[in-house]
């Protein structure tokens, strides 16, 4: 049984899933060849048809107009077709175009070489326009679905970042969670070894939050909550600089590149905040003005210094502060209550 002259179906989708033409590139020093492979592929429907007769007009439209499919000579004046496949695999890195090679070669190592220099099949000239459109086909329908896997892919990604930020995002207040601290601090601590800056890390705690609830009630300390994230939001002013929530009514800073006199700086921006933009507390033995506790530690981070142990120091410090009266800095570091220079 012979093969008929022409397919039973002799098209293939002439645009792709988006709409755009399905363009072709026929790279082919023989003029008459290359209008028999011209009209067939218009006879299959391809509407975009570019030619080139050598390798470097080849590999220039290659390169301007991108092609979705190349049917390639190995034989060309000049550099060879494997040559021009190896440029084109070069030139589209993390990309891939279905590269046909076309040859009246047909020994299994032209096969061989051609798979290697970055084709995906081989044709044997005089091409028969059935296994051409077949082979059309069968590469087309390859390309459509590496392009919905990479669109899959960038997909899956951005859900992935998504649900990164929903994970790492504290929901009352908009500021970076604990997950999102700890993986942050980790990081800065990293940085600060490698740069032999200072950093510093400073918990913040509201004072009498408890009384707070109490006396207005849970969906104004959710309020209150959300106006303290704010205002630590606004004294974040480097980029690299974070505030995050630690939990309940528990704040906590990563200041990276900040030695103990640019904390404290920080400590009295902060307390200054709070003095013109007061939040009243309805019930603190301190008074009518809701006031913060903080607890700082700064260093240079060392291969012993952990996540943990910053926090760990911090948490001491912060408790200092609010067995020393509450509304008030303190660091281990500094060996001092800050109340006075926070006060000055
Ligand atoms: N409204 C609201 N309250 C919270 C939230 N998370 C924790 N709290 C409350 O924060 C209060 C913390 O109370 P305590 O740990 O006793 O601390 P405090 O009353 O601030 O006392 P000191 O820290 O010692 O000054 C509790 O009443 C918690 O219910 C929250 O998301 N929303």
């Amino acid at each position: 049984m012979t093969s008929p002259a022409t397919p039973p179906s002799s098209s293939i989708n002439a645009s792709g899933d988006d709409g755009t033409p399905f363009t072709v590139l026929v790279v082919e020093d023989q003029a008459s060849v290359r209008a028999s492979l011209v009209a067939e592929l218009r006879r299959a429907g391809v509407r975009q048809v570019l030619e080139a007769a050598n390798g470097d007009t080849a590999l220039a439209e290659f390169r301007l107009h991108r092609p979705d499919l190349v049917l390639l000579d190995i034989r060309l004046p000049g550099q060879d077709g494997y040559w021009v496949a190896q440029q084109m695999r070069e030139s589209e890195p993390g990309g891939w175009t279905p590269i046909i090679f076309l040859s009246g070669l047909d020994s299994d190592l032209d096969v061989w070489r051609g798979i290697e220099a970055g084709g995906d099949d081989y044709l044997v000239k005089p091409v028969k326009p059935i296994v051409l459109v077949a082979k059309l086909r069968a590469m087309r329908r390859l390309l459509d679905m590496r392009r919905r896997m990479v669109a899959l892919t960038e997909e899956l990604h951005q859900a992935n970042q998504r649900l990164n930020e929903m994970v790492e995002v504290d929901a009352l207040t908009g500021l970076v969670n604990r997950r999102g601290l700890d993986r942050l601090l980790y990081g800065e601590i990293l940085a600060g070894r490698r740069e032999n800056l200072p950093l510093t890390l400073m918990l913040c705690d509201i004072d009498h939050f408890k009384r707070y609830n109490d006396t207005a009630g849970h969906v104004q300390g959710d309020a209150c909550l959300r106006h303290i994230g704010l205002l630590l939001k606004e004294v974040c002013m480097r980029p690299r600089d974070v505030a995050s929530r630690y939990g309940g009514e528990e704040f906590a800073l990563i200041l990276p590149n900040t030695p103990r006199s640019g904390a404290m700086t920080f400590a009295r921006a902060l307390t200054q905040l709070l003095k013109t933009s007061p939040i009243a507390h309805p019930d603190s033995p301190l008074g009518s003005q809701l006031t913060i506790s903080g607890g700082i530690t700064t260093c240079i981070p060392d291969e012993s210094t952990s996540a943990e142990s910053m926090l760990m120091r911090a948490d001491e410090a912060l408790y200092a502060a609010k067995a020393q009266g509450r509304n008030r800095f303190f660091s281990f570091e500094m060996q001092m209550d800050t109340i006075e220079q926070l006060q000055g």
